[in-house]
């Protein structure tokens, strides 16, 4: 008789099973733990899932366990619960869910190194440099200020772009040393900082006073309320009791400046996790948490995976923002994971913003999450007045108003800062022949090319291929190519031309392309560099830059016309943010937005009503709709090179989930998504809706596993996304 055992072991693969192998024995192979196994002709690193006496193959056809890495499991058992339940609730491959959670060294294989987290700080000499001593060694000068709020680890140091000379040569003058994390003392927290306005000193004493056990709280604070301040001494009380914080923000909120903040108030360090790190870096932040050598763990969204030893708190910092959904692959909402492992691991989580989701706003107003306001800033300022310029025979000045322009110019007189918002880069979106109307366009999707003026280049901004600019129209020949529209880059040489004394700033995915931009241009805008700020989104979010007083937005006209059913969030979200940045200091201030449409009932209700108050009046839209969050929503999309095979895959999906609906399950066709056609590929989805959320969850345990043995299935690209956020 065999002693041999079998487990069940996840792998990386897309299917939806797990697989069995035989071990020796069970005790050096606890659930949790990483095994090599062979798979097909290749090896695999997996975890172990469970532990079982019989396989339901015949046992001369399981293979055996290869290498077993792990003497004790990865993570905690709320963890294993967290990414099980994952796995099941989006519909995700189980093997695929547990890699996508681990750091890409322990994928591979390599041991969980309990090395010490290597950081650099400044030496006695380096603290008593001033800048004179330099001269014009501004990248030393970046390095020793970054130091100076206390010591960093190599993956701020990295992220925050400065290169290893420059490391290199401050390590020659011995101004900076080598540490490790545990040498280093503990620092005083920040007692300078001033004392929490009364409304924040509501908000954290509720806070702290739940912090013994599972809650949710939605943090709703209007722009400039100082939610961070409320965040840091919550997190200040964790930290005294032995345990850990975990904060996600959004991608573009984790710059030097936030950390620096977080790091004065809090005097402790402060692990980071996001895209920006290399392998090593992520491997060594994540061993810190699980290890508990840190106390504050600070990431993006795939951050919320990290397994704490000590786990006191999660909070989730604009919590309204897209990017927390993951849009491809393992289709998870990281605020909604928030959620679970908050409950499995019995603390309290908070959710924050200034324009809470819709999902959120109505779980506080029904009284499952705990509700608290800050109606007031800060500062003690007051909120900036609105205007609407009707654009409608407005004399222009590419997309300036004449009105528009003579706000700007009375602001940038009085010393202040503008901020002119318009979410779309590049130089124009058209290049369009005048002669014959053809208009340069990507086959790929059938939408036109935006022109790069400064790239010299043509860039589809749906799939990214790119092309020369053509010296002709391919239609009929003529050289009169005009560009139609203003993206960032036209806009900023029409400012740059009415306002020749001032310094434009101009912030979009390409101005911020390199490493270290981004933060670089943030805190020029802080010192006071430029006077005018021009941007995409990206300058919309959780920034405070202290001396704008007017904020600028520009062609919002198409997102009033969008058919996704959360165009209204989306815009009120969008230019509450964006009119936030304005007056943060104190200062009166205002925001001019220009549109054609200026009765349309959103801008009247955007002038005249603050968020909490839209929000209300959308949801009661979105309950007589029976749309979420009063119901759940799924999406099954598919794409492939022919039509005809989405077409036919969905045939036969759709048959599949209508013999096996429930009543409460409604089922709309599928219908082509709004861009039919994007790189190539012919897109159709079939939204599936319910306000039975555990029917649907049903519905779909029961049709993936029918509708992937269906010949149709194989010859498109298909999945589900569960609360999909992009439904047009
Ligand atoms: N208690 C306080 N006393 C004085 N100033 C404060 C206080 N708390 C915060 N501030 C200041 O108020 C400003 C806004 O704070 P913060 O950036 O945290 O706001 P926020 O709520 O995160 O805003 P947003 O949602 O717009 O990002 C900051 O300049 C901050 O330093
Ligand atoms: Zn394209």
């Amino acid at each position: 008789m065999s002693t041999e055992s079998i487990i069940e072991v996840a792998l990386p693969v897309p299917m939806r099973r797990t697989f069995d192998y035989k071990v020796d024995s069970l005790t050096h192979c606890a659930i949790g733990c990483r095994v090599q196994v062979p798979f097909g002709r290749r090896v695999m690193v997996g975890i172990v899932v469970a532990h079982k006496d019989t396989s339901d193959w015949p046992i001369e056809q399981v293979k055996a366990v290869e290498t077993i890495f792990d003497d004790v499991p990865l993570w905690t058992p709320n963890i294993d619960k967290l990414l099980r339940w994952a796995s099941q609730y989006y519909q995700h491959p189980v093997g695929e869910v547990f890699h996508h959670a681990l750091p890409k060294r322990l994928r591979m294989g390599d041991a969980p190194d309990a090395s010490d987290i290597e950081v650099w700080r400044l030496t006695d000499a380096g603290q008593a440099l001033t800048i004179h001593d330099l001269g014009r060694a501004k990248k030393q000068w970046k390095l020793l200020s970054l130091l100076s709020s206390g010591p960093q680890d190599k993956g701020s140091i990295t992220a925050a772009g400065v290169a290893k000379a420059t490391i290199d040569a401050l390590l020659e003058k011995q101004w900076i040393e080598q540490a490790t994390l545990s040498d280093l003392p503990t620092q005083k927290p920040d007692s300078d900082a001033p004392p929490p306005t009364t409304e924040q000193a509501i908000a954290i004493t509720a806070l702290q006073r739940h912090l013994d056990g599972f809650h949710v709280t939605l943090l709703e604070g209007v722009t400039g309320s100082g939610k961070t301040r409320v965040y840091l001494d919550v997190i200040a009380d964790v930290i005294a009791a032995g345990k850990q914080a975990l904060i996600l923000v959004p991608e573009i909120g984790l710059t030097p400046q936030t950390l620096a903040r977080f790091r004065k108030h809090l005097g402790v360090h402060i692990a980071v996790i996001h895209s920006g790190l290399n392998d090593s870096e992520r491997l060594a932040a994540w061993q810190a948490a699980r290890t508990g050598q840190v106390s504050v763990i600070l990431g993006t969204r795939s951050a919320i995976f990290t397994p704490m030893k000590n786990p006191g708190i999660i909070i989730i910092d604009e919590e309204h923002d897209a990017s927390y959904k993951q849009q491809d692959g393992f289709r998870y909402h990281g605020r909604d994971l928030a959620v679970m492992r908050a409950k499995n691991e019995g603390i309290s989580l908070i959710l924050g913003s200034a324009t809470p989701s819709f999902e959120s706003f109505q779980n506080a107003l029904s009284g499952r999450y705990h509700h608290l306001q800050l109606k007031h800033r800060a500062t003690g300022g007051v909120m900036p007045t609105m205007n609407v310029v009707d654009m409608r025979q407005q004399t222009l000045e590419g997309p300036l108003s004449a009105p528009l322009i003579q706000t700007m110019q009375k602001h940038l007189d009085a010393g202040n800062q503008v901020l002119v918002f318009l979410n779309r880069r590049g130089f124009s979106p058209v290049l369009l022949c005048h002669e014959c109307g053809w208009f340069a366009e990507c086959g790929r999707c059938e939408r036109p090319y935006t022109w790069h003026k400064n790239q010299r280049r043509l860039t589809c901004h749906h799939c990214a291929t790119e092309r020369p600019i053509p010296h002709q129209c391919e239609q009929c020949g003529s050289t009169q190519l005009l560009p139609v529209g203003h993206g960032t880059e036209r806009l900023q040489e029409v400012i740059e031309t009415q306002f020749k004394d001032f310094e434009v700033a101009r912030i979009d995915r390409d101005s911020t392309r390199k490493k270290d931009s981004f933060s670089r241009i943030i805190a020029d805008i802080q010192d006071g560099k430029y006077q005018i700020l021009l941007g995409t989104q990206m300058l919309a979010k959780g920034h405070d830059f202290g001396k704008v007083s007017l904020v600028a937005m520009l062609d919002i006209d198409g997102a009033l016309f969008s058919n996704d059913f959360r165009a209204g969030e989306k815009i009120s979200q969008l230019l509450t943010q964006v009119s936030g940045r304005a007056g943060r200091a104190g200062q009166p201030a205002q925001v001019v937005l220009q549109t054609h449409y200026p009765e349309h009932p959103w801008v009247q209700q955007l002038m005249t009503e603050d968020y909490s108050a839209i929000a209300k009046d959308l949801l009661k839209e979105r309950e007589q709709a029976l749309l979420p969050p009063f119901a759940s929503l799924v999406m099954v999309r598919a794409e492939a090179s022919q039509d005809n095979l989405v077409r036919r895959f969905f045939e036969s999906a759709e048959q599949i989930i209508r013999q096996h609906a429930p009543k409460d399950v409604m089922i709309m066709p599928a219908s082509p998504c709004s861009m039919t056609k994007k790189a190539g590929k012919y897109r159709w989805q079939m939204p599936l809706l319910s306000a039975q959320r555990a029917a649907l969850q049903r519905l779909l345990f029961q049709c993936t596993g029918l509708i992937e043995k269906t010949p149709e299935a194989p010859k498109v690209r298909w999945h589900i996304d569960v609360d999909p956020i992009e439904t047009t």
